[in-house]
């Protein structure tokens, strides 16, 4: 292992261990065997492939902000991407997908391996928060884009510090995902995306370093099968996210004319209303990002630790993904947006009673399902809608601010969609309010809501 590891052993009994309570947004779960802090790409590989040779269970930390840890905590390795560095790739290391030397505006460094694989590939249908199937890879646009320019970020760099520095050098392409919480590797695993944008529409490839091997590999952004808060890497490719690499457009052509940074095309119409201007307008980047942080934090969704809404994990369920007949069924007023092709929300028979776990209910229903289902290579493609998770749970009875007796978790008092710890909750009272949540949503409605933080050593 290098010298500059940090290293936290629960061995150590000089300093109190961090629990997850301490690092996670939620601010819930229980105490940490080991936790490394992995402040270098040679670090981070070093850590992994410990663990990997000991066999022990293990991993990976970035922000804490997707995640829910049970209060028994993990017996195993954490390891915390703490790898710092943006870099603009210029001519061929852009074209090569290489990562030599030649970035014109390096902000930080790190100890780069160099990696030679294909470029971007060409023809990712660009998708949006309510959009469902990204193909990945950078957009046609952005690769034709003669103003693309292209960074790779470090795993461990804040999200939002890094939109934040594409914003003040007038890259565009990540704006409307301003505030939202969490590191720059974890962006890729559930696909981010919000206000209209999502990471699949300016992601060209990630490094990645795969469980049990000693160097990381490039996957291209197609590859990923960047879906709605998917990706194969959400879907149980196991490793660890060691950098990603982003197509933005420079605006630096448009601003010598213009005299202005203009964002992409407003995709979203609450961000649109919020900005006072038509769908697929561009406005200055600086004023999208501001309005994007007045709606979250409006929502509770931009950390702030004197509101105990954002004490949470976001939007704790997914919105599901429903076949059009049951999104019919639903009353006048529910949201729906139809999507691109996807897989299809399980959608449990409201005659299935409540006696057992939603997800007893939704393995039984999947087997009966698989038992009649005769095997056809044409079957038409369903027409397929999201559904809005947050309205699903307020018309189902549960409330802003709801509560459980006696529990100190609770819904935001903002946004349905978020589980919230009103201070001092255990794991289990943000599990336990979230099945109920889920069991009153299937009760009125037969939808099973999925849990979008990354949830270990807890049941749901
Ligand atoms: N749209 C929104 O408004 C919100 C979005 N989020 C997003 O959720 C994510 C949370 O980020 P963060 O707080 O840093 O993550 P966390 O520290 O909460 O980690 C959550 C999980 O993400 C996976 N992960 C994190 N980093 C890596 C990596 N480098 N390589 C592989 N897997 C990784 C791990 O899952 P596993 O163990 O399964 O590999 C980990 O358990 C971000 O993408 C954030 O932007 C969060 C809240 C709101
Ligand atoms: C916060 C996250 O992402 C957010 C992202 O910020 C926003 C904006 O793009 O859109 C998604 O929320 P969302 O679908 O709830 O979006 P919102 O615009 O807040 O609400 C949609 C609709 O839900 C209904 N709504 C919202 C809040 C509420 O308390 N009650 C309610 O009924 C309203 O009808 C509203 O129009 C993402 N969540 C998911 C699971 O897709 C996250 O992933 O953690």
């Amino acid at each position: 292992m290098g010298g500059d590891l940090e290293t936290t052993d629960a061995a150590r009994a000089d300093a109190p261990e961090p629990t997850f309570a301490d690092l996670t947004t939620l601010r819930v779960g229980g105490p940490i065997r080991r936790l490394v802090d992995a402040t270098t790409q040679r670090d981070l590989v070093d850590f992994a492939l410990e663990a990997w040779v000991d066999g022990e269970p293990w991993m990976v930390l970035g922000g804490g902000s997707n995640l829910l840890v049970g209060d028994e905590g993990f017996d195993g390795t954490v390891i915390r991407i703490r790898t710092r560095g943006i870099e603009v790739l210029a001519g061929d290391d852009r074209r090569s997908g290489s990562d030599g030397g030649a970035s014109r505006d390096q902000v930080a460094g790190d100890d780069r391996r160099s990696r030679s694989d294909e470029g971007a590939s060409r023809d990712q249908v660009a998708g949006d928060d309510r959009g469902s199937r990204s193909d990945g890879g950078a957009s046609r646009d952005q690769v034709d884009d003669p103003a693309s320019v292209r960074i790779r970020v470090q795993a461990g760099e804040v999200w939002d510090d890094l939109v934040a520095w594409t914003v003040d050098r007038g890259f565009a392409g990540i704006e409307a995902l301003s505030g939202i919480p969490g590191c720059v590797g974890a962006a890729p695993v559930q696909n981010i995306g919000a206000y209209g944008q999502e990471l699949a529409s300016t992601l060209v490839a990630i490094e990645f370093l795969d469980e049990g091997a000693d160097a990381p590999r490039r996957i291209t952004a197609r590859e990923l099968e960047l879906g709605y808060r998917t990706s194969v890497l959400k879907q149980g490719l196991a490793g660890i996210v060691v950098s990603i690499e982003l197509d933005l457009h420079d605006t630096a052509a448009e601003r010598a004319v213009l005299g202005e940074t203009l964002s992409r095309p407003v995709a979203y119409p609450q961000l649109a209303g919020a900005l006072h201007v038509d769908v697929g307008d561009r406005v200055p980047l600086a004023r999208v990002r501001e309005s994007v942080l007045e709606l979250r934090a409006s929502k509770g969704m931009v950390l702030d630790p004197d509101d105990p809404d954002t004490s949470s994990a976001g939007s704790f369920f997914t919105n599901p993904i429903v076949n059009e007949h049951t999104a019919r069924s639903l009353p006048g007023d529910a949201p729906r947006w139809y999507v691109e092709a996807d897989p299809v929300d399980e959608v449990v028979p409201l005659a299935a009673g409540l006696e057992a776990s939603p997800l007893d209910q939704f393995l039984a229903h999947q087997a009966s399902l698989e038992a009649s289902e005769a095997p056809t290579d044409a079957a038409p493609q369903p027409t397929l809608v999201k559904l809005s998770a947050a309205w699903l749970i307020e018309h189902a009875g549960v409330g802003r601010g709801f509560r459980l007796p006696g529990s100190r978790a609770a819904v935001s008092s903002k946004h349905t969609l978020a589980l919230t710890n009103r201070g001092g909750a255990s794991a289990e009272e943000v599990a336990q309010l979230a099945r109920f949540v889920q069991s009153r949503v299937q009760a009125e409605f037969g939808i099973l809501l999925h849990p979008e933080p990354v949830v270990v050593g807890l049941d749901l």
